[in-house]
């Protein structure tokens, strides 16, 4: 496989730098904390902040789109120099959009991210399947033509995700690993991985009990939901793309997590972190230290 691809450079960063993917996410709350207005400029302040103490040590930076279109074109402007930031220090920028529509409509989304003339265009982004997973065939086919990654949800790290992902289909697979199948056979035999990824969330079958689950709320702050062994249960023993995991660090997934939700192919996931690497802030040495310490977590839990 070409270097050129976003999966074999993506295994490469992530070997070099570790796995974690670093969270870009101006929050309203996280400016306040940070002693900064929750406004377009100290959204500013926020997000560089954060992207110049993460993007050169990280292999990842995810800014999740919402948090910038709050703030109408400025945000988008800003967006645009977070990206370009991130790039710059080495990072593969992973754009948290979303997107998902019918083919035509996909096109576009697809060229305004993935092609490298927009303004916008990061190294991957993710879908959503919900118009089908054949609807995202635009993405597809722009991302394998100018060496970018495209990740689909398949399972969120939201608990209500379960009720339309884990629906079962004729076939007896759940929706959630139809997608996973359906992605996975856009990669073939690529070595190290392709470049289409799926979304899992840490948090998916994460409390065992009744009393971890209100172990999690009362450390967390966030209602868990307490799921059966077959809710979370997944094949990617086939697998061979780029796993994005959020729901780490302030949804209450651990490193620990990885490998008891994504089994064989753990040495895909990309442990993804927002609110938890912002806390430490705004002093960039104090955000760096607690990356770093994530890092060794995550390559450990690993088997790195
Ligand atoms: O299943 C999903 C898919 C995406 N996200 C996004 O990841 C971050 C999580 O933020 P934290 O502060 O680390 O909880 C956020 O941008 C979500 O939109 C997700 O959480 N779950």
């Amino acid at each position: 496989m070409s270097t050129k691809e976003f999966g074999a450079r993506a295994f490469r960063l992530a070997q070099e730098r570790g796995p974690l993917c670093a969270g870009i996410d101006p929050h309203g709350s996280q400016l306040l904390q940070w002693g900064l207005d929750d406004d377009l400029a100290g959204a500013e302040r926020f997000a560089m902040t954060l992207t110049e103490a993460v993007a050169e040590r990280c292999a990842f930076v995810k800014p999740q789109s919402a948090f910038f279109e709050r703030f109408g074109s400025g945000g988008v402007a800003l967006l645009e120099r977070v990206i370009a930031a991130a790039r710059r220090a080495g990072a593969l920028v992973i754009l948290d959009v979303k997107r998902g529509d019918i083919g035509s409509t996909m096109a576009a989304y697809a060229q305004a991210y993935l092609d490298p003339a927009s303004p916008l265009a990061a190294d991957a982004i993710t879908v959503s399947p919900y118009l089908g997973t054949g609807s995202l065939q635009p993405a597809f086919d722009t991302a394998a033509a100018h060496g970018k990654g495209v990740f689909v949800l398949a399972r969120t790290s939201n608990p209500e995700g379960k009720y339309v992902q884990m629906a079962k289909r004729r076939d007896g697979r759940s929706v959630a690993q139809s997608v996973i199948d359906e992605v996975g056979e856009r990669n073939g035999e690529a070595d190290p991985m392709g470049s289409f990824g799926i979304v899992m969330g840490a948090t998916i079958g994460a409390c065992a009990s009744e009393g971890e689950a209100r172990l999690r709320e009362s450390t967390y702050g966030i209602t868990h939901t307490t799921v059966s062994q077959r809710d979370s249960a997944h094949d990617l023993s086939q697998f061979n793309g780029p796993i994005l995991v959020p729901g780490m660090g302030a949804q209450g997934g651990r490193p620990s997590d990885l490998p008891r939700v994504l089994g064989p192919a753990t040495k895909f996931a990309i442990p993804s972190y927002s609110r938890q690497i912002a806390q430490p802030g705004p002093a960039a040495a104090s955000i760096r230290t607690a990356v770093e310490a994530l890092q060794e977590e995550c390559r450990a839990a690993m088997g790195e």
